[in-house]
């Protein structure tokens, strides 16, 4: 077998992967990028792009069909599942072209080869890839994660969808039932139901969205409920089967009460195990867990030479954060003193409409733990901005500590993905509310709410 040699290995090229290998690349290394699918892993393909998109469009056709209320007539919204299609491939196209590193040429110009295949570990230095041989001074591993299959007897045989066959969907299913809650949960069973699919969304804990500010959910739940999503939390999942129509669900609803529910098909939203099994990591004495591979605070897995980064270790998986840590693991591969990896403020949204926005503590974390605060609020319905647009729906709220730090920012409303931007940047930098409070704000514009929050403060409950 002939042996191919590299600097650095990275294995993965979703978005921890490609800018692990970028950032070695610039350092002057002979980088071999491996994937066994599609450049720009997940995020790209299956995740983010796509899923955005998709919203997107459902937010198009929901204004279409409330426009009359802005005096529009739009007799007709024709949902054209194809033509949506795509659109979505259109915009995975120009993301991968507008992204330095995401196509195969561009790579190859800074110095990263692509190799194409499944890698497998053969010892600690060595991979076999398509039947030949690689060897590295530094792997880096950026394999990711992918839906979990829930123990719930049948569903092997029934067969359900996972957020890669969305994407390639022939037609939109009648009826879905989307299992858990989370955000991926959440933001499919509102897109569906705007493509007209009776959606029921079944999730086994008490409320939506679990790590997110309670009174906040109770709102979004509300318009998703409006709007026919039906929900179902407290639920026990117990079987699948097959019916001549398409499939049953059998479950035990919160008042233990047991229920059946007749659908199309069975979308999993159920979270996400770590990509680990074609890797033979015993081979090269990686250590892992079922959740994650373990690393230690800068990245480094159990042995010294092999680094790893993004949803593959578990902890937040987004896209934000898995390309900060492949960065960081491509450092302190390549340093002689590695750096602990610390993201301390990191914001993410769930991109429902209105979206739902969040950085640092929920209310119910700071009563946790004991901390004093003041909470800042205000409604979008005294902002003159979301009164002029028809979208009212939605509250800030700024979690602020003794000395006016924020501790937190909870958003739901238009725009909340990008609102939360100033006060990323404010809790990153260390100002103060005083400082967002005292700041000259654009007439009218969603952003005036900010700073409103900032102004009018109330003592949390203790
Ligand atoms: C539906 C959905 C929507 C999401 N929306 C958002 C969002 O809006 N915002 C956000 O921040 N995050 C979002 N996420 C999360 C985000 O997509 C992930 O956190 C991110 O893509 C993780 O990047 P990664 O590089 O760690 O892994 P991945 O992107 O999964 O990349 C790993 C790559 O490794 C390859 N691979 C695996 N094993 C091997 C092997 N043995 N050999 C060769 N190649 C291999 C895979 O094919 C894959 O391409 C979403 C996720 C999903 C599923
Ligand atoms: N907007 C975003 O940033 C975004 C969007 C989608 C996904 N993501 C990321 O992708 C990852 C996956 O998202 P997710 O929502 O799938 O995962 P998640 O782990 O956040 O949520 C999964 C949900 O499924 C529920 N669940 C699991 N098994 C169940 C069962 N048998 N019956 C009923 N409910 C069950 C869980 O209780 C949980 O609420 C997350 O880490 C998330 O950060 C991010």
């Amino acid at each position: 077998m002939t042996l191919t040699r590299y600097d650095l290995m990275v294995i993965g090229a979703g978005a921890a992967g490609s800018s692990a290998a970028n950032e070695a690349a610039a350092h002057g290394m002979r980088v071999g990028l491996i994937e066994r699918d599609k450049l720009g892993g997940t995020y790209l393909n299956y995740g983010c792009d796509p899923t955005k998109s998709l919203l997107h469009i459902a937010s198009i056709r929901h204004q279409a069909q409330q426009a009359a209320m802005y005096g529009i007539q739009i007799p007709s919204a024709d949902v054209d599942w194809p033509g949506i299609q795509r659109y979505v491939q259109g915009v995975i196209e120009q993301v991968r072209g507008g992204t330095p590193i995401q196509t195969r040429e561009k790579l190859r110009q800074r110095g990263i080869e692509v190799i194409e295949g499944e890698a497998e570990f053969i010892s600690e230095h060595e991979m076999g890839i398509g039947g030949r041989l690689y060897e590295a001074a530094r792997i880096i591993i950026t394999s990711g994660s992918h839906t979990i299959t829930p123990p719930i007897r049948g569903l092997d045989h029934t067969g359900f969808l996972t957020n890669v066959d969305v994407m390639k969907l022939p037609q939109l299913p009648h009826s879905l039932a989307i299992i858990g809650g989370g955000p991926l949960g959440v933001e499919f069973a509102q897109m569906f139901r705007r493509f007209d699919v009776e959606v029921t969304l079944l999730e086994s804990k008490p409320t939506l969205l679990e790590h997110e500010d309670s009174e906040l959910v109770k709102l979004l739940e509300q318009v998703l409920r409006q709007e026919g999503v039906q929900i179902e939390t407290g639920v026990t999942l117990q079987q699948a089967e097959l019916t001549p129509q398409g499939k049953r669900l059998r479950f035990q609803d919160v008042s233990r009460r047991l229920r059946e529910l007749d659908v199309t098909d069975i979308l999993l939203a159920t979270g996400r195990e770590p990509n680990l099994a074609p890797l033979h990591l015993e081979a090269a004495d990686v250590r892992s867990d079922n959740n994650r591979i373990l690393v230690d605070a800068t990245l480094r897995t159990s042995v010294p030479h092999i680094w790893a980064a993004g949803d593959v270790i578990g902890g937040m998986r987004l896209t934000h954060v898995a390309s900060a840590q492949g960065k960081a693991a491509a450092r302190n591969a390549l340093a002689h003193h590695p750096q602990n990896f610390n993201l301390q403020v990191v914001p993410w949204v769930i991109f429902t409409d209105p979206p739902l926005a969040h950085v640092g503590s929920t209310e119910e974390q700071l009563r946790a733990s004991g901390i004093p605060y003041r909470v800042g609020r205000t409604s979008f319905k005294e902002n003159a901005r979301a009164i002029v647009n028809g979208r009212t729906t939605g509250l800030i709220k700024l979690l602020i500590d003794e000395q006016n730090q924020v501790l937190g920012a909870h958003i739901l409303g238009e725009r909340a993905d990008d609102l939360i931007t100033p006060i990323v940047l404010a809790m990153r930098n260390n100002l103060g509310v005083e400082q967002l409070a005292s700041t000259t704000i654009q007439y009218p514009t969603l952003s005036e709410s900010v700073r409103w929050a900032s102004v009018r403060t109330t003592p949390g409950k203790g």
